[in-house]
């Protein structure tokens, strides 16, 4: 029942979060079996703008982290982007580690290069080993990578994946620094697609309006069977009070997704209905 997602790997053309050398892009290859094009973007909204404007067919978005939550620029981008779906989800175990240029010692180093959910990862670690260190947050850890590499200079590092060593010439001074050892992201696939109804491993929604909505919202999704995966909120920015808040649910039909918006105050904007990889 329902119209599933359709995914012709080869010909996709997936715009992410780059340089090369991203979680993103790792995220990029498990979805698409290492198969079409990636097309790296300096940021997450210029890489659904590539979707939008056709520049891509796909848009990969780092969603959700274990140690640093929701990265809520990107559930702001995925919500003001309204005619982008929902095609897929990645869930990619993330082991970190400080990059160095090689022959660099950890008393040489004064500051530290990540993006902003690499630093929320190695916060315990930095605290721990480099307490006095500056960190610096970079649009992404492989651009904290490339910054470390381009500077050659020994009292910088970076916190980012094992593979940027390879990429940018860099040394792992410290592996799996990050504070957990069941860290993983989650990745949302974007398509300008109609958003798919066919029954599937999660279904995703936006409801936007008053909090005090919500207790009805939730009520209902238990009475319907539902299981609440993932319930994040953003202002509406109309009143304090008013959200719009990104729902992810399991066992979910996209006919019990309309029963749910029937008789309810919230407005809906579907997302989609997808597997995770
Ligand atoms: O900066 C990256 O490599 C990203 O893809 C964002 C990110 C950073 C840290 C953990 C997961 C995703």
């Amino acid at each position: 029942e329902g119209t599933p997602v359709q995914i012709d790997c080869d010909a996709a053309t997936v715009s992410y979060l780059g340089p090369e050398g991203t979680y993103t892009q790792e995220a990029c290859e498990k979805f698409f079996d290492g198969k079409g094009s990636y097309l790296p973007y300096e940021t997450v909204p210029k890489a659904v703008q590539a979707l939008t404007e056709g520049e891509s067919n796909y848009a990969v978005i780092p969603q959700e982290n274990t140690i640093g939550g929701a990265v809520i620029d990107y559930v702001d981008t995925l919500i003001a982007n309204e005619n982008v779906s929902v095609v897929g989800e990645v869930e990619l175990p993330i082991s970190q580690n400080l990059l160095v240029l090689p022959g660099t010692a950890l008393e040489n180093i004064k500051t530290v290069y990540s993006h902003k959910q690499g630093i929320a990862q190695g916060k315990e670690w930095l605290a721990k080993n480099l307490p006095n260190a500056d960190v610096i947050e970079a649009s992404s850890t492989a651009e904290g990578a490339k910054t470390v590499a381009d500077g050659k200079d020994k009292s910088c590092a970076a916190i980012a994946s094992a593979g940027c060593a390879d990429v940018y010439g860099l040394e792992i001074l410290a592996a799996g620094i990050q504070n957990n050892d069941k860290n993983k992201t989650r990745f949302y696939v974007l398509s300008k697609d109609v958003p798919a109804t066919a029954a599937s491993d999660r279904l995703a929604f936006i409801a936007s309006g008053s909090a005090k909505d919500l207790p009805k919202l939730t009520a209902e999704m238990d009475k319907l069977g539902i299981t609440l995966v993932a319930l994040h909120d953003r202002p509406e920015k109309t009143e304090l009070g008013n959200y719009h808040y990104l729902i992810e649910c399991s066992a979910c039909s996209y006919e019990n997704y309309q029963k749910l918006t029937q008789d309810s105050n919230f407005t809906f904007r579907y997302l989609g209905s997808y597997s995770v990889k």
